[in-house]
């Protein structure tokens, strides 16, 4: 009885796939380790190492077979042009307002607070969603949702209830926010070839965003100061402004992880000059 033969040359190809489609992480990983200040991925080794691997993995693709190669080369642009700049911050910590001065700037500044109130509008499948996870009594008088009730729910006084609620809630809506910033991301990096993009996002670290965002700016305030300017800017009861304070990661973490702090504690047009200088050193770009 014949033994079944291993075709050894389907192997080669099989690899030189696998290297093309590495190459769009791979990508993306040397872009963030050209401006990363922070942690594993900041050091020229790192740069260096990612540049070998995606170079030597293009060169393989490439002999074995030119449209691999190709692919491989395609695969990689997509993935450097998909990591842009991040803006991260607490609730009430300025993100907005830098971002409406980056925007200013010619900036196309994607706002995931903005993209989760897109989502939640009448039929779209995430309305559906909430609706059958917390009922009609979540719903105005015209169907839509009703926010204060669910910012209600999200930070109840029980925190065990608050918590479940929370991570219902972001269960529901983080892959919809993800998939329409994706869009957002590729038609604004990909298609319309926009060099100075973007992502403003609360909750930059805990959705895993930052991982498309090199170099991470925070927006830094105290929790004191956060509390009060969310207090003056709705009326908000301080034990809930506390506990949406306490829901997101804490301030020393933010400061481990962005590579670039801008401090919000004084004026606005501190922050702006902060951050106008930091394009201007790091980037050429100048604000106006
Ligand atoms: C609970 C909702 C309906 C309250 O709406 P409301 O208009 O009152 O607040 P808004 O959406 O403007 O959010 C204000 C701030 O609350 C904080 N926040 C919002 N959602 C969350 C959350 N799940 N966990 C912790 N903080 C949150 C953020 O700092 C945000 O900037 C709304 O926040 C929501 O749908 N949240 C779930 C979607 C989400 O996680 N958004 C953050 C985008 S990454
Ligand atoms: N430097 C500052 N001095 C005084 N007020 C400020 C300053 N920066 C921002 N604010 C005010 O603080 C409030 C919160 O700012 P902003 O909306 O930009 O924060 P945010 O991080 O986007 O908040 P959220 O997470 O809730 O969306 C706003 O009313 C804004 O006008």
């Amino acid at each position: 009885m014949a033994l079944p033969v291993r075709n050894s040359s389907i192997l080669p190809a099989v690899f030189a796939g696998l290297f093309a489609l590495c190459q769009l992480p791979l990508g993306l990983l040397r872009r963030k380790t050209a401006f990363r200040k922070k942690g594993l991925l900041k050091s020229p080794t790192a740069y260096f190492g990612i540049l070998s691997i995606a170079v030597g993995g293009e060169i393989f693709s490439a002999l074995v077979s030119p449209a691999y190669g190709l692919w491989g080369l395609v695969l990689h642009i997509i993935g450097s042009r998909l990591c842009v700049f991040g803006i991260t911050g607490g609730i009430g910590s300025g993100k907005s307002t830098l971002g409406k001065f980056m925007r200013d700037n010619g900036f196309i500044v994607l706002d995931c607070d903005q993209i989760s109130r897109e989502i939640l509008v009448k039929n779209h499948p995430a309305h559906r969603a909430l609706v059958k996870a917390f009922g009609r009594s979540i719903l105005t008088e015209s169907g839509d949702i009703d926010r204060e009730k669910m910012a209600a729910l999200a930070w109840s006084s029980d925190p065990n209830r608050g918590d479940a609620v929370r991570k219902k809630l972001s269960a529901i809506t983080h892959p919809f926010i993800t998939n329409r910033l994706m869009f957002k991301l590729i038609t604004a990096r990909l298609l319309r070839f926009h060099r100075w993009v973007a992502i403003e996002a609360p909750l930059l670290f805990e959705t895993g965003m930052h991982w498309l965002c090199s170099p991470i700016l925070l927006v830094d305030v105290t929790e004191g100061t956060q509390a009060r300017r969310v207090m003056e800017r709705v009326h908000t009861p301080p034990e809930r402004v506390e506990r949406q304070i306490r829901s997101q990661s804490s301030r020393d973490e933010k400061l481990r992880r962005a590579d670039v702090v801008f401090d919000n504690e004084g004026a606005v047009n501190l922050l702006y000059r902060q951050c106008a200088d930091y394009f201007y050193t790091e980037h050429g770009l100048a604000f106006r």
